[in-house]
């Protein structure tokens, strides 16, 4: 085939994918205000906005003139930038004093930010469809700005984002060419740290004193909120079978923080038994703040342990049914996962189980169907969805800026799983995010 047709036959694909993904998302726009108010989204839709953002972006990079999309792809660091002024100055909430929009001279009047300069940073974020300009130097929210209100955790995550990891990826090219720390996978040689040059790592400087460390400490605890929301973490309460589960199965919250996932099993659950593990004082705010605010019930009708531990140096509960583990693999390097992984491993029973709860970093080229243990988007999309599911190499960068560590493909799971003792099970797939199941090796 030659290049014109076969690039021909490429534009006409991703359009009609994106006209059959376009009439789904049509019949959710009903929907439209629940999905701004972080509530579990409907699989059908979810899987059209993967094709649609994933079209979109191979149809503009196959039709785009080469040095356009390059210049594009140099300049995108200024829209973090803008939003982080944006953020700073509070100015979603100005402007939603004012509906028909405001006028910078008032803007700068409510911040101390120069009128002109102000208006354009919110020119270049209008031209890519945050906040909208409505007449002269007037600007007002959108559909999207609306949501970066400081009341919404989605504006502490965009104020962690933009600012320390900003900052921090400035120094991932001089941080991968230094020979001293190019191979590292201490959290104490990655980009932030020596970027920010903090004595420790990122935890380290979170727990420091000054206002400014207190002030990013809280946006990051704040934030995470918002990024759950963002990749949708909590689809693992509607799309694995929990509810299929025999009454009094016993779930144990590995490193579970202060409950975000196991109050919502709890509530959703009431036949499970849930047990909470991690470092004391996160058990505290959760025993006596989180729990009795978010399930109360749980706790009244004893459905809940509240059990302090180091996963680095002890096992968890014996003999739990199932063993849960989100977001904790991913903050640390193979040999401390390996003995998180053999210390669960030492507390499970014959048939006891563990669902790793993280991203499953895809491939980036197309596996024959058989041979895939998850979806691939349809062809000629990337067969990882490319731009539709960014998030889990955008994330992967993130830790090796901020913590020196990884997010980790399937086989880099069942390769952890296997030195600790763990047969691979199979793979579900929950939002964006995967669960890993394994079981003890025979
Ligand atoms: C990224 S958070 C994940 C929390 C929770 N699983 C979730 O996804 O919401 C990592 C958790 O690991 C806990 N943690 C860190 N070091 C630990 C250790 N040595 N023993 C037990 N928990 C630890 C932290 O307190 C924190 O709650």
């Amino acid at each position: 085939m030659d290049t014109t047709t076969s690039v021909t036959n490429e534009l006409r694909s991703l359009l009609s994918l994106i006209v059959d993904s376009a009439a789904i998302a049509q019949r959710h726009i009903p929907d439209r205000e629940k999905l701004s108010q972080g509530e579990p989204i409907d699989s059908e839709l979810r899987s059209s906005i993967f094709v649609i953002e994933a079209a979109c972006a191979q149809l503009c990079s196959l039709i785009a003139r080469p040095s356009d999309a390059l210049a594009n792809k140099f300049f995108a660091f200024y829209e973090p930038a803008c939003i982080q002024v944006v953020l700073t100055n509070k100015i979603p909430d100005i402007l939603q004093e004012y509906p028909s929009g405001v006028h910078i001279s008032e803007l700068e009047k409510r911040t101390g930010v120069d009128a002109g300069k102000l208006g354009r940073v919110l020119r270049l974020l209008a031209a890519k469809h945050l906040f909208q300009e409505v007449s002269a130097d007037t600007f007002a929210n959108n559909y999207l700005s609306k949501y970066l209100l400081s009341s919404n955790p989605m504006s502490s995550f965009g104020l962690h984002i933009t600012d320390e990891c900003f900052k921090a990826s400035t120094n991932l090219s001089d941080t991968l060419n230094d020979p001293a720390l190019t191979a590292s996978a201490s959290p104490a040689d990655a980009s932030f740290v020596k970027h920010f040059k903090v004595n420790g790592t990122l935890f380290d400087y979170y727990a420091g004193s000054s206002p400014e460390q207190v002030k990013r400490a809280t946006q990051f605890g704040v934030g995470m909120i918002g990024w759950g929301d963002a990749i949708e973490a909590n689809a693992v309460i509607n799309e694995f079978p929990w509810g299929s589960l025999p009454e009094g199965t016993t779930i144990c919250d590995v490193g579970g923080g202060v409950g975000n996932i196991s109050t919502q099993l709890a509530n959703s659950y009431p036949a499970l038994r849930l047990i909470l593990q991690d470092l004391p004082h996160q058990l505290k705010i959760a025993e006596e703040e989180v729990w009795p605010e978010h399930a109360p019930k749980a706790i009244a009708e004893n459905r809940i342990e509240f059990i302090p531990f180091d996963f680095l140096q002890e096992a968890p509960k014996l003999g739990c049914d199932i063993y849960y583990v989100k977001n904790i693999l991913h903050d640390w390097a193979d040999g401390d996962c390996i003995k998180i992984l053999k210390n669960v491993k030492n507390a499970m029973g014959t048939s006891s189980r563990v669902l790793v709860h993280e991203f499953i970093v895809r491939p980036g080229y197309r596996m024959p169907k058989e041979e895939a243990k998850f979806t691939q988007a349809p062809e000629p999309l990337l067969p990882n969805y490319g731009e539709g599911r960014i998030r889990q190499y955008t994330l992967d960068i993130n830790m090796m800026t901020m913590l020196n560590s990884k997010e980790r493909t399937l086989q880099d799971f069942i390769d952890l799983g296997e030195t600790a003792g763990l047969q691979f099970v199979k793979i579900w797939e929950a939002g964006e995010m995967g669960l890993v199941e394994f079981v003890t090796k025979a």
